[in-house]
């Protein structure tokens, strides 16, 4: 009798020690969660959400495999990720899904993660699996007011790791927390993107501009190639304006626009400086490059048919091109790209000056030891 007794106290100290191991376990694990989530209630770029996510979700909840998918109908995410130079197609575990069928199957409008043994007919899309496939996953839905944003997908080579019906209190938490910071990034990233853009032309303001030439000037110093920069004016835009109304004006600005940006490259900045003037910088171009192309637009805008009702309005560009040649001189990039800039208005109004619609060379800007500049 005594001895049963001790049994059974063997028995439940066990069992009272299993628990106790998986509440330290536990309390563990919400602790790294909580520590986690604040890391990611504090991210705002996308490309940084989506790193931290791959990157430190298989630490987490000791993992094999993780992978994102992100929902993206119209290509938002991708222009977000490309206007950032992120490489989203190459980037191991992101997976951009165009078809909201493959969340609709498979979650079946429910915003409850799937569990269990890998099977590879059914999961193979929602991972990017080059060598290991996962033995048991869990792939949890990101869902935000009845839409699905994407999946968070785990794997592991255990095939009990996950398995039906098991607790999914710390995945459903945290995809709760994902899906809310993975909206208010996405909207944030429109945000940005719609208040770096003009709504006339659909290219980058002059914000964008002054953002972006010290980066690329930095870029040009760390490898070391041209970067130059045009100035383009639209001729006597205001006697279009006079003669053809606003709306008219509006319309050419737009097609100039369009036009410029079809004889630059992807990489290349464009932006609406002011009224009817463009700044265009061209990355890995020296000088003779640059007026090349400067010509190039100049010719094609002379030759477009620029069609108002019956009448034909006649369109030229005055173009300064100015470019920078990095040395190794510590020069602040704030100056350079002051005197960059400065360097093909001046040739631009010398364009101006010598008749219009022609481009004017406004000559090398190099980085000086003393932390000037020099036009060369
Ligand atoms: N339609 C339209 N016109 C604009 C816009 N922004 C500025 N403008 C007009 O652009 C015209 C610019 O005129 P000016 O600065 O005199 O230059 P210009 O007539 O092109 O003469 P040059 O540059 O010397 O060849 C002004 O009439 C502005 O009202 C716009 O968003 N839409």
């Amino acid at each position: 009798m005594e001895q049963d007794i001790t049994t059974e106290l063997c028995v439940l100290q066990s069992h009272l020690d299993g628990m106790l191991d998986r509440v330290h376990h536990n309390s563990l694990t919400l602790k790294r969660l909580q520590a986690f989530e604040m890391r990611l209630l504090g991210l705002t770029a996308l490309t940084e959400m989506i790193e931290f996510i791959l990157g430190e979700t298989k630490d987490l909840f000791d993992l094999d495999l993780v992978s994102l998918c992100l929902f993206d109908p119209k290509d938002e995410i991708v222009a977000h990720l490309a206007s950032d130079h992120y490489p989203h197609q190459s980037r191991a575990g992101l997976l951009i899904v165009k078809d909201e069928d493959l969340f609709k199957n498979y979650f079946h409008f429910s915003d409850r993660p799937l569990l269990g043994m890998f099977n590879a007919e059914k999961y193979a899309r929602f991972f990017d699996v080059e060598s290991q496939c996962p033995s048991s996953v869990i792939l949890a839905p990101l869902v935000r007011r009845g839409k699905y944003l994407g999946s968070l997908n785990l794997g592991s080579y255990c095939s009990n790791r996950f398995i039906r019906n098991m607790a999914t209190d710390f995945i459903d938490h945290l995809a709760s927390v994902l899906s809310v910071c993975l909206e208010n990034t996405l909207n944030f990233e429109t945000l940005r993107r719609t208040s770096l853009i003009d709504p006339l032309t659909g290219v980058n303001n002059r914000r964008f501009l002054e953002q972006r030439i010290e980066e690329e000037i930095d870029r040009s110093l760390r490898t070391r190639q041209s970067l130059s920069c045009l100035f383009l004016d639209i001729d006597y835009f205001k006697r279009i304006n006079d003669t053809f109304g606003h709306q008219a004006g509006d319309h050419v600005l737009a097609l100039v626009a369009c036009t410029i940006k079809k004889h630059l490259r992807s990489n290349d900045v464009l932006s609406r400086y002011g009224g009817e003037e463009f700044v265009a910088l061209l990355s890995e171009s020296d000088n003779i490059r640059a007026t090349e192309i400067a010509e190039r637009i100049r010719k094609a805008i002379a030759l477009l048919p620029f069609d108002h009702q019956e009448a034909k309005i006649a369109v030229t560009l005055s173009i300064g091109a100015a470019t920078f040649q990095p040395t190794a001189a510590k020069s602040p990039t704030s100056e350079v790209a002051q005197r960059l800039i400065q360097a093909a208005d001046t040739a631009l109004y010398q364009a101006k000056f010598n008749g219009r619609n022609r481009v004017e060379e406004g000559g090398v800007i190099v980085g000086a030891a003393d932390g000037g500049n020099a036009a060369v």
